[in-house]
């Protein structure tokens, strides 16, 4: 619990005072109105309207259900403020993280925790509150038992501090088996998002599909049912822990008191009542437990996911996201000794590109050719900015891209990466033209499979090849001085193969477009001003074109 409330009192700021003094006076109101019950019980005659009583129980549950709305609305409207601050949060982390950053944190946590544990977070709110105004009451309760008996009290103290001793007992494995339930969790969302993306592969063979099936999301969602039910467990202990707690108490006053004292026997009577009227408070208070507990894993899961994108954080990044956006002006792009490696893995040795010196001139169409994993993807990262260098300088003219211009530079560049992604709207374009799309989805013969409405795209349910014309046509869209191709024309007909190399390039570069293009196409090297040829991690010379390897 007390996790919970040092989440709570950390991401909300502060604890509006009014509604903790709302959630006291609710409990104390309830607890005043249990008493006035009991004692207008005793002084009851026949016939007689006892008013004055009447209208002080009357009005201790009016202020009762004022106030306990009250702290109710008020802690539900905290709790989703801080949800939304948390999500934004873990979002403006992500915006000032590197790709590299990000591409080492697995996508299972980020889903687990921006959906289902903000959700668990948020619906245990009101729990938390009724167990709050129901430990006041109780104490309350207990003070009105103190009043009446001093042994009495000694007994229910007695009483409630054995439950908390099992309670605490208790915590300790259901907190470590939430825990795990949520890492469980994560890897099943991770398995989840692989189930989606090669359903086709797995559904092409039964071997393949029933092999996934088992160790995958079956072995894992066993593993997460196991670690819940060991929680869950856990938490019906507790629960019954608390409930148990009313028939000890009774028990404990009836059988035990008249021990210690026999002239307290007249009040047994009066003080099962108060403890039968705390039956609702003691049920809150159980309920909340298990809704707390799961909420301190959320809490857990959520810090988790945090740490590790501060890890992946960068300062330069920061610093970058907080520079505006600048026209540059240049004529070429110069890598001077660029040096690239991947963080250290267990299991091999990472894969580094460079030394390497490298100019690109502003409106020349140059390819990037060279075998798999030869590192042109990687080089591509590096030269527009998404990798950060681990050593050399890239340089504008004379101009060195810094932190400070790295957005800027960014902004110079359109990419379709192999692994690009289509956004169903034209986002970053503020007023796309109509006409100028309706002649790109012509050209791009697309026209009669999909459009672009109010920024939208209507339909994606296209073939590879026309999904990738479309994300060509909103990069031509974005309008960008320099456009980069990762293998863009692999997946297209020979048609559009030649459409591409022989009229879109020179086209684009009559516009005074730069190109760079990974590209195993040698049949339209002619396309380019020049080619420049990798082999692990380096350029070396490419000899069949006239352009050789520029420095
Ligand atoms: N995020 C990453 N972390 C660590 N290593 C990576 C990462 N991405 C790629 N690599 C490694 O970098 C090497 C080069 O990959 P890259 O994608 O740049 O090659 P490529 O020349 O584009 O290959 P292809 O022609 O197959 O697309 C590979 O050996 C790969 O294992």
């Amino acid at each position: 619990m007390r996790r919970y409330f040092e989440f709570v009192r950390a991401e909300a700021g502060r604890i509006d005072r009014l509604t903790v003094l709302m959630t006291a006076v609710a409990g104390i109101a309830n607890g005043l109105a249990v008493a006035t019950a009991i004692h207008t019980a005793e002084k009851l005659q026949p016939g007689s309207l006892h008013f004055r009583e009447l209208l002080l129980f009357v009005s201790l549950m009016a202020l009762f259900v004022y106030c306990k709305r009250y702290s109710m609305n008020e802690s539900t409207r905290m709790m989703e403020g801080v949800v939304r601050t948390l999500r934004l949060r873990i979002l403006g982390k992500l915006r000032t993280t590197g790709l590299l950053g990000q591409e080492g944190i697995d996508k299972g946590i980020f889903y687990s925790s921006l959906t289902a544990d903000t959700s668990t977070i948020s619906t245990s709110t009101v729990t938390a509150v009724n167990a709050v105004s129901s430990s006041i009451m109780l104490v309350f309760i207990l003070l009105y038992i103190a009043v009446m008996s001093t042994k009495a009290l000694v007994i229910s103290c007695g009483i409630i501090g054995l439950l908390i001793f099992f309670y605490l007992g208790n915590e300790k494995r259901i907190s470590s088996a939430l825990v795990k339930s949520s890492v469980s969790e994560n890897r099943f969302m991770n398995n989840l998002g692989g189930l989606l993306a090669g359903f086709k592969e797995l559904k092409m063979n039964r071997r393949k599909y029933d092999d996934f099936s088992r160790e995958e999301l079956e072995g894992v969602i066993d593993d997460s049912a196991e670690l819940k039910t060991d929680a869950g467990l856990g938490l019906n202990v507790t629960i019954l822990i608390a409930q148990t707690f009313l028939l000890i108490a009774i028990g404990g006053i009836l059988f035990l008191l008249p021990q210690f004292d026999s002239s307290d026997i007249s009040i047994i009577p009066k003080l099962i009542a108060l403890l039968l009227f705390a039956s609702g408070p003691i049920g809150d208070f159980a309920m909340a437990i298990p809704a707390i507990s799961r909420a301190e894993a959320a809490i857990d899961n959520i810090r988790a996911l945090e740490r590790l994108i501060d890890q992946g954080q960068s300062r330069n990044e920061t610093i970058c996201e907080r520079q505006p956006i600048e026209p540059l002006s240049w004529g070429t792009i110069r890598l001077d000794d660029i040096h690239f490696q991947f963080p250290l893995r267990e299991g091999g040795r990472p894969f580094s590109i460079g030394p390497m010196d490298l100019i690109f001139h502003k409106g020349e169409i140059t390819f990037i050719v060279g075998g798999n994993g030869s590192g042109k993807s990687t080089f591509l990262k590096v030269l527009t900015s998404l990798y950060e260098p681990t050593g050399g300088h890239i340089r504008l003219d004379d101009r060195e891209i810094t932190p400070y211009n790295r957005a800027s530079y960014r902004d110079l560049f359109s990419t379709i990466f192999t692994d690009y992604y289509l956004f169903r709207r034209l986002v970053g374009i503020d007023t796309p033209d109509g006409d100028r799309i309706q002649t790109l989805l012509e050209r791009m013969e697309l026209a009669d499979k999909t459009s672009i409405e109010h920024g939208e795209i209507t339909n994606c349910d296209l073939s590879t090849g026309q999904k990738k014309r479309l994300a060509l046509v909103t990069s031509v869209l974005e309008d960008k001085p320099v456009m980069i191709f990762d293998e863009w024309a692999a997946d297209q007909d020979p048609v559009f193969r030649q459409f591409f190399y022989d009229v879109l390039l020179p086209e684009l570069k009559a516009q005074g477009k730069t190109v760079i293009a990974v590209t195993h196409d040698d049949r339209y090297f002619h396309a380019a001003d020049r080619v420049y040829k990798m082999e692990y991690g380096r350029f070396v010379a490419y000899e069949e074109h006239a352009g050789g390897l520029g420095t």
